[in-house]
């Protein structure tokens, strides 16, 4: 029997690190109930980044925040689940829930500002991180390899030592002298660098990066992305990566999901995400998004907007913007199937949309 579970500990390659399934988190306002995360789910393989995009107001932060534990009050999880590892986070107890959230998941945001203490020095906060998750190390029990490596870290030397290492990992330059500064002696772009060090410096198994790098500009978000995907090599990390940008997601991830109106409307693999969108959602976007190899083409915006999350009277979110919206598309709920070219390179079967108007191999229903 040992010998089983030593085996199954080890061959976790391709499992999934996160599965999101059937989740809704509401927030009870004096207008009504705001249901921003409206029946979701999500799965994430080991090794896998994958993307969300969507509008404004699609929920893709309170998913995320779902998923890391800081839905803000009254906000909360009324249905679903969310397996990290295979196990629930949502009936595990507490304590241990914090040592997992604490531990093997991580969160980086937009402005990293609102993140990072001012008082402290960069190296001083990414310190405190390698501290913190060496007692969680000590107090819970966690999965053989990862002990290992927080030992590791120990013996490599102190906290300090680390934090330096981190930095040197993001590429900021004079790692060493750095270390000692204020967060507001950063620049922005190397802020958000600071901010991934210390995300990473615990060894999550699982990223949450929500608008890594929408403050910054062009060059240095490409350049962080690019790190980002170094990153997920060298530390075996998953990374669930939101967006508002396509070409972010065109650059970054192995994998999209779609997200309208508290909804995921498509997903699949990137590459047959762009070659062939299939909700009409999707089509929207990208045809009014700018694409690095046709920034001649003409951008149609999608018409209207994402509508208030309180009360949807309609079964398709989507329909009343929709170009191709019949009756029954306000009337009969969209259920996920195949859609697009199952033969198409990157789609392997997996390319599923929520559209009734949508079937296999293309088909317009
Ligand atoms: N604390 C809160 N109280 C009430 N409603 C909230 C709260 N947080 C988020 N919402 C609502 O949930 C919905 C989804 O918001 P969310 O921030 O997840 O969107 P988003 O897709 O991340 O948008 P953006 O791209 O602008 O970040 C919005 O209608 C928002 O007003
Ligand atoms: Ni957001």
């Amino acid at each position: 029997m040992a010998t089983i579970d030593v085996a199954a500990e080890r061959d976790d390659g391709g499992d999934p690190v996160l599965e999101v399934e059937n989740l809704h988190t509401q927030f009870p306002t004096d207008r009504g109930v705001v249901r921003a995360v409206d029946g979701v789910d999500l799965t994430i393989e080991s090794g896998e980044i994958v993307g969300l995009v969507g509008e404004s107001g699609s929920g893709k932060s309170v998913l995320a925040e779902s998923v890391v534990g800081i839905v803000e009050e009254p906000g909360e999880i009324v249905e679903g689940d969310v397996r990290f590892d295979g196990e629930s986070l949502l009936a595990m107890s507490d304590a241990r829930r914090q040592a997992v959230r604490g531990g093997r998941i991580s969160m980086v945001f937009q402005d990293p500002m609102n993140s990072l203490n001012p008082t402290l020095t960069v190296g001083e906060q990414i310190a405190e991180t390698v501290r913190l998750h060496q007692d969680v190390g000590e107090s819970v029990s966690l999965p053989a390899e990862l002990k290992r490596k927080i030992v590791g870290a120990a013996k490599n030397g102190d906290a300090w030592r680390r934090a330096i290492e981190m930095l040197e990992a993001v590429e900021i330059p004079e790692p060493e002298a750095r270390a000692a500064d204020f967060p507001h002696q950063f620049s922005g772009g190397m802020r958000q660098r600071a901010m991934i060090a210390m995300a990473l410096s615990c060894e999550p198994d699982l990223l949450v990066a929500d608008e890594p790098t929408t403050a910054l500009d062009v060059t240095i978000q490409a350049q962080i992305l690019e790190e980002l995907e170094g990153l997920k090599d060298e530390f075996d990390t998953s990374i669930l990566l939101i967006t508002h940008d396509l070409a972010v997601v065109a650059e970054t991830c192995d994998r999209v999901n779609v997200m309208y109106a508290g909804e995921i409307v498509e997903r699949a693999e990137t590459e047959a995400l762009f070659a062939d969108p299939q909700h009409p959602y999707t089509q929207g976007l990208i045809a009014s998004t700018p694409q690095l190899d046709e920034p001649d083409r003409d951008l149609q915006p999608i018409q209207g907007n994402v509508p208030d999350l309180i009360d949807i009277p309609y079964a398709c979110h989507f329909a009343p913007r929709c170009p191709e919206a019949e009756r029954e598309c306000f009337e009969i709920e969209p259920e996920f199937r195949p859609v697009g070219d199952s033969d198409a390179p990157g789609d392997g079967g997996t390319h599923e949309a929520a559209c009734l108007r949508r079937g296999p191999d293309g088909e317009r229903l």
